[in-house]
């Protein structure tokens, strides 16, 4: 049985104006002990899945179960299942740590002290500051007390919305080494990020983007399935690059990525035709590169497709 299992699973939202297609028909299994992502950019329907699957949210269509239970039938018994971490600050900010923590231990009928060894390693960095309302915590600490919170009672599966997002770069490392350690408990877990660097720190990841799922896999067997002739370009000038990139039948796609820009050339043309054609532009210090592709030029490439 899998940990998770979601089937053509759908969110529709009614506005005055339209109708937002939120998740549309989103099938997927996440596999006991995984820790499985799902990547996609702001807006992606991220938070309304994880909603539908914590029991939240009513789905439109589809169905979903967790740990065996249906989230539309079964809501008590998730809800006793699955630790929940949402994308924004939950907890009870007049609250101070040791307070929030004994709070989310009570309502599910349990202590701290029985669960202590599942949040040991990562409430002892928080723990001198235990009597701190948790409205006056640093952002990092912030997300180490709600995760203790969504795992106080055990859950058999964890889902965390965002839980990096807005966290500086040693917290969100030390977020997923701490997530690494609690896998080795054998929970299972569901992330959601916009951060595509991150899918290469998950088992495996689904590419989501408005509302529909655009690939599943792990990380390498997604990038393996990119088969294309990538190169990285630069010149002085940045932004008549683009433009021109654009403009040329040779490049199947070219788009901004850090310093430099990313070209895919199509099947007929070569770096020789490439380097040719931005010359007869009178771009000057061109530097073109060949180079591996990551998650994000995946991401892109399917998002053409
Ligand atoms: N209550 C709502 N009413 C109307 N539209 C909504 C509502 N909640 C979300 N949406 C829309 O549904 C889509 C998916 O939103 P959702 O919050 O699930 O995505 P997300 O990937 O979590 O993104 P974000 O990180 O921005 O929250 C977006 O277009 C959003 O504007």
């Amino acid at each position: 049985m899998s940990a998770v299992s979601v089937n053509k699973l759908t969110k529709l939202y009614h506005t005055k104006k339209e109708r937002v297609k939120a998740v549309e028909e989103v099938s997927f299994e996440v596999s006991k002990g995984e820790l499985f992502g799902i990547i996609g950019p702001d807006g992606a329907g991220k938070t309304s899945l994880f909603r539908m699957l914590t029991t939240l949210l009513l789905p439109d269509g589809g169905s979903a179960t967790v740990d065996g239970s249906d989230i539309v039938k079964d809501v008590k018994a998730i809800r006793k299942k699955v630790g929940y971490m949402p994308g924004r600050f939950s907890l009870y900010q007049d609250l101070t740590v040791q307070e929030n923590l004994d709070f989310f231990a009570t309502i599910f009928n349990t202590t701290v002290i029985e669960n202590y060894d599942l949040i040991k390693d990562i409430y002892v960095q928080i723990e001198p500051f235990k009597t701190r309302r948790a409205g006056k915590l640093s952002g990092g600490m912030k997300q180490k007390l709600a995760l203790c919170c969504a795992l106080i009672h055990r859950p058999v599966v964890l889902f965390l919305d965002e839980p990096t997002t807005g966290v500086d770069a040693v917290s969100r490392k030390e977020f997923w080494d701490m997530l690494k350690r609690l896998k080795d408990q054998a929970i299972t877990i569901l992330v959601s990020t916009p951060y595509m660097d991150e899918a290469a720190l998950c088992d495996r990841v689904a590419l989501m983007q408005t509302g529909r799922i655009l690939s599943t896999g792990t990380p390498t067997s997604i990038i393996s399935s990119f088969a294309s002739n990538l190169f990285t370009v630069k010149a002085e000038k940045m932004y008549p690059l683009l433009c021109d990139l654009e403009a040329w039948d040779g490049a199947r796609d070219s788009y901004s990525f850090g310093e430099f820009h990313h070209v895919i050339l199509n099947a007929q043309y070569d770096v020789g035709q490439l380097r040719t054609y931005l010359d007869s532009k009178a771009h000057s210090n061109v530097e073109i590169h060949t180079t591996q592709p990551n998650i994000e030029d995946c991401f892109m490439q399917l998002m053409q497709n």
